[in-house]
């Protein structure tokens, strides 16, 4: 049998970063990755990296052109991709302490894996401490006809596909909804969103989601609420997807119909029946320090069903490691404040409290706005849409922010550091920041409190 101090179940981003610091210690690492397609984990093969990739380059006419090439675009997608994934099982292969075993693993005890290789091979690997980091798969509605579908497609195989979809229908207005609509309408896709909610961008408060809603109009993607999904039917070269829209029957037609209905922790065949790993309808159930209900193995990332971000499985991996190599005292406390941006055209990035969760608790405020379109860099980038909005408290402590602009994912960054230290607003309205940029924003922006 195969044994190791440190074993780890899937090459996500907890997984590869705690590998790497506990082998350059000199401890023995065997790294279990089911796909040798997912070397690196989801973020870099089939979610983050290439999503921003096709994301940025649908905003980028090619030279001398007017147009965005689609098909350029997925192959330089592929070629970036296969890089990186290359790069990443070097990273953590070519030490001396790690063995990468590309094969599915399993639980037979609390200590024991079997590994499922593609040549029908099995092999039994024991580790003294097992990390579990096997991350979250699409969820697939039960909607007749839809996975029979041939013009079905979840986020993965609609990031690797060939042909631009002409008429795409996606089902779910979520994070992967919003960002998908916006790149496949910029490639020149004709884009209807099909979500279940009464409300569009229901976690958003309503300011800059009818902002959002005005864009996606004016860039020509439908969007309709309330609609819920009864069948699929393939007619030939498209589908019909017919659906109830606030209680009346409508059919739409797609080539295209891309499934953004959530995520679900990747836990189905991992054995967890055969010890005593307790799971609930999130995940793995783990506590503060991300122990699982059994002594010797933790879970990280999406599979441990809190928040699913790459940043955030990033900082699981400091709070292991904060176990076995530090103090202690990291725990899933410190994730409560995290920015988070959905990459539209101009993104949007969101920490902390907004106004009208302000005004629900209670909390006193006062609030800074500015039009993005004051900002001298968003007319260098072509796009003076959107606006930039922070709550400060009455001890001028910032309570949170929406950055509706371009460059929001950057200059969020900066309004969650102050947030984290517990810097005044008047920190960022003094700030001496490079010019032209659009952190020079939050001079402004901080400036109109006085
Ligand atoms: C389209 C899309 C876009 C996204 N964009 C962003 C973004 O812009 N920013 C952001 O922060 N987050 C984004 N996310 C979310 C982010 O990708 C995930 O939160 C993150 O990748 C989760 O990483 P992880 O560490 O949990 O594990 P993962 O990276 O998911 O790794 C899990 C690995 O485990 C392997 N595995 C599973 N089961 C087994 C088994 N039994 N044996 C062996 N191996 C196994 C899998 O093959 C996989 O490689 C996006 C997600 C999607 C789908
Ligand atoms: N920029 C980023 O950070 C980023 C980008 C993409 C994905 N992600 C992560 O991946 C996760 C998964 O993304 P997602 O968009 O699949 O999930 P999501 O939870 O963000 O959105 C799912 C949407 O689908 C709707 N829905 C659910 N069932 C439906 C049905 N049967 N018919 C119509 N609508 C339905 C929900 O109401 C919701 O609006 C996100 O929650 C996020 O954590 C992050």
């Amino acid at each position: 049998m195969r044994e190791a101090k440190n074993v780890f179940i899937g090459f996500g981003k907890a997984a590869k970063t705690l590998a790497f610091k506990l082998a350059q210690a000199g401890e023995s690492v065997v790294m279990i990755e089911g796909s040798d397609q997912m070397y690196g984990g989801t973020c870099i093969n089939i979610a983050c990296i290439p999503s921003k990739l096709l994301y940025t380059l649908s905003m980028a006419p090619v030279v001398g052109t007017k147009t965005r090439n689609y098909q350029q675009a997925v192959l330089n997608k592929r070629s970036v991709i296969g890089g990186l994934r290359t790069k990443n099982l070097h990273k953590i292969a070519d030490l001396p302490a790690v063995t990468v075993l590309t094969g599915w693993a399993k639980f037979i005890d609390e200590h024991t894996l079997t590994v499922s290789y593609a040549n029908g091979q099995t092999e039994q690997v024991h580790g003294e401490r097992i990390f579990i980091n096997t991350g979250a798969k699409a969820i697939l509605p039960a909607i007749p006809g839809l996975v029979d579908s041939k013009f079905m497609v979840t986020s993965t195989e609609m990031l690797d596909q060939a042909r631009l979809p002409q008429k795409l229908v996606i089902i779910g207005g979520g994070y992967i909804g919003l960002e998908f609509a916006t790149t496949y309408q910029q490639f020149g896709a004709q884009v209807t969103i099909l979500d279940n909610k009464a409300q569009f961008m229901a976690r958003d408060e309503r300011e800059v989601a009818q902002a959002v809603h005005a864009q996606f109009d004016q860039a020509g993607i439908e969007v309709v609420q309330d609609a819920q999904v009864t069948r699929v039917t393939d007619v030939g070269t498209h589908a019909e997807i017919t659906a109830t829209v606030a209680g009346q029957p409508q059919t739409f037609v797609a080539d295209t119909i891309l499934v953004a209905t959530g995520r679900v922790a990747n836990i189905a065949g991992l054995g967890l029946e055969n010890t005593a790993i307790k799971t609930d309808a999130h995940g793995i159930v783990v506590d503060d320090h991300l122990r699982t209900t059994v002594a010797n193995v933790w879970a990280m990332g999406d599979v441990r069903g809190g928040a699913q971000f790459t940043y955030i499985s990033l900082d699981d991996y400091r709070i292991v490691y904060d176990q076995l190599k530090g103090a202690g005292k990291k725990s899933l406390q410190e994730q409560e404040l995290v920015p988070h941006t959905v990459f539209l055209n101009p993104p949007l990035s969101t920490i902390g409290l907004n106004e009208e969760q302000a005004k629900a608790q209670g909390t006193a405020y006062r609030v800074a706005k500015i039009p993005a379109g004051a900002m001298p860099k968003a007319h260098i980038l072509g796009n003076p849409a959107g606006y930039l909005k922070a709550l400060v408290a009455a001890d001028d402590q910032i309570l949170g922010a929406t950055l509706y602009c371009e460059e929001a994912y950057e200059v969020i960054n900066l309004i969650s550091l102050a947030m984290h230290h517990h810097l005044p607003y008047q920190v960022l309205r003094d700030q001496i920041f490079a010019h032209p940029t659009m952190s020079e924003a939050l001079n402004d922006l901080f400036e109109t409190l006085g």
